[in-house]
C-alpha cells in the first residue's frame, strides 16, 4: 500500500487543509502524520516539545512517517520539519510527493494565531520563519514530483488543479491541464522503477 500523494512544504502551506479538500474531492481517506504522532505519544505536538524536546518529537515523526507511507492509500499530509531526516526524504524516493509552497509574509501570517507549532512560537516569528523556508527549501525540492505556489490561491481551488496534475500524471497525453500554479515539469512524476520503494 502507498499514498495516492504525499504533501510537503512549510509550517501554513496548507497541507493538512489543501490535503483533506483534495481527499475529499478524490473520495479517498486523508491522514496526517501531526495527528498519528499526538495519538501514539498521547500528547499535543506543543507538550511534546516541551516536555521531552525536539529530538524526541523528530524520532516520533519518522517512525509514523515510515508507518504511514505503507499503511495508507489515500492523500498523506506531512508536518512541516519531517523532511529534515535523511531517512524519511529516502522513504519518499519513488513516491509522487507534492510541495506546498509559501512565501514567509503569508506563511506568518497563517501561522500567526496557531498554538500547536513550537518552532514558530518565538519573539520574531518573520525571522524564524525566514530562517526555516532557507534552511528547508532544498529539502523539499529535492523530494518533490511537483511543486504548487499555495500565496495567492484558496485550499479548494488548489486541491482542484492537483486533482487535475494527479488525473495527468496517470495518463500523460493529458499533461499540462493542470494549471498555472502547478509546476510538475521539473521532475517525472510517477515512473521512477528504480527508486520505487518495497512495498
Ligand atoms: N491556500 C490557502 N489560502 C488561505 N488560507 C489557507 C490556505 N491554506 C491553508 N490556509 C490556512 O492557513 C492555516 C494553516 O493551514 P494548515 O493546513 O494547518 O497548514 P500546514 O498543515 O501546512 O501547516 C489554516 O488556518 C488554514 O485554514
Ligand atoms: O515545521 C515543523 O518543524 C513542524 C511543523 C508542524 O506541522 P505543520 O507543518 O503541519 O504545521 C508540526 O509537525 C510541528 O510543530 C513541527
Ligand atoms: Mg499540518
Amino acid at each position: 500500500m502507498a499514498p495516492l500523494i504525499v504533501l510537503v512544504g512549510p509550517p501554513g502551506a496548507g497541507k493538512s487543509t489543501v490535503g483533506r479538500a483534495l481527499a475529499a474531492a478524490l473520495q479517498r481517506p486523508f491522514r496526517d502524520v501531526d495527528d498519528d504522532i499526538e495519538a501514539v505519544a498521547g500528547q499535543s505536538i506543543s507538550d511534546i516539545f516541551t516536555g521531552q524536546g525536539e529530538d524526541h518529537f523528530r524520532g516520533l515523526e519518522r517512525r509514523a512517517v515510515a508507518a504511514a507511507l505503507t499503511e495508507h492509500d489515500g492523500v498523506l499530509a506531512l508536518g512541516g520539519g519531517a523532511v529534515l531526516a535523511d531517512s524519511t526524504r529516502e522513504l519518499l524516493r519513488g513516491h509522487q510527493v507534492a510541495f506546498l509552497s509559501v512565501s514567509m509574509p503569508v506563511g506568518v501570517q497563517r501561522t500567526g494565531l496557531a498554538s500547536n507549532r513550537p518552532l514558530l512560537a518565538g519573539v520574531n516569528p518573520r525571522a524564524d520563519y525566514r530562517r526555516l523556508l532557507q534552511a528547508r527549501l532544498p529539502l523539499y525540492q529535492e523530494v518533490a514530483t511537483v511543486t504548487v505556489d499555495t500565496d495567492s490561491a484558496g485550499p479548494d481551488e488548489l486541491a482542484a488543479e492537483l486533482a487535475r496534475w494527479l488525473a495527468s500524471a496517470a495518463a500523460p497525453t493529458a499533461a499540462g491541464q493542470a494549471g498555472g500554479r502547478v509546476d510538475g515539469a521539473d521532475r517525472p512524476p510517477v515512473d521512477r522503477p528504480e527508486s520505487e520503494p518495497s512495498r
